[in-house]
């Protein structure tokens, strides 16, 4: 398994410039930047280059890119409403609900069977998940993405993750999210 490990000096808007690629977890430290709204103006196009691939309406990439930050940030216990950002329209479309499985995945309780799971890691395996593991508890902002060809493990560990998390009460942090991009998977069940 690849691990591209890459300190980030804005993580947030990193985050939202990642969003709808192909991404499997994401660790991201609380940021408390105050421009906002300046990090947007500079990194929007570049943010928007994939909607405006298949949209031609400007008005509706810039919604379909709030819409994608709005989920990140509430998954975070957070408010888009709160960066200065563009107006974001609500929609009630449940096709628009892309994050659906990362909710309802935040929902997941454990049991301690779960965690056996974690035992069954290889060594490589287990460098990765306390990796990411010793950022979290340490409050290191770090980006981790987990990258690699197919059946290189990348799903397991985040099973793990998932499991994992819940245990240590680590999702009430703000500074964890387990992110992955569910359009493009085809195995959603865990
Ligand atoms: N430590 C482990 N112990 C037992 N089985 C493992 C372990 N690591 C991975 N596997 C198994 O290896 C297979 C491939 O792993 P996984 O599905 O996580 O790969 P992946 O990188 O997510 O693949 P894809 O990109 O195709 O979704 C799975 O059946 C998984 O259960």
């Amino acid at each position: 398994m690849q691990h591209l490990l890459m300190d980030h000096p804005h993580p947030l808007v990193d985050a939202c410039m990642i969003v709808g690629r192909y991404v499997n977890v994401l660790t991201m430290h609380d940021c408390e930047f105050t421009n906002i709204r300046g990090l947007w103006n500079k990194h929007f196009d570049a943010m928007a280059e994939d909607y405006h691939r298949t949209h031609a309406s400007d008005a509706s990439v810039l919604q379909l890119e709030l819409k994608d930050i709005a989920n990140i940030v509430k998954s975070m216990g957070k408010d888009i409403n709160n960066y200065s950002l563009p107006e974001l329209h609500e929609s009630d479309d449940p096709s628009q609900d892309y994050y659906r499985e990362l909710t309802e995945e935040r929902k997941i309780g454990y049991d301690e069977e779960d965690l056996k799971l974690i035992e069954t890691l290889n060594a490589e395996q287990s460098y990765g998940f306390n990796e990411i593991l010793a950022h979290v508890v340490n409050k290191k902002g770090k980006v981790f993405f987990v990258d690699g060809p197919g059946g290189t493990s990348k799903t397991y560990i985040r099973h793990c993750w998932l499991r994992f998390v819940p245990s240590a009460k680590l999702l009430l942090q703000p500074q964890l999210m387990v992110l992955q991009r569910p359009a493009r998977r085809s195995n959603n069940s865990l």
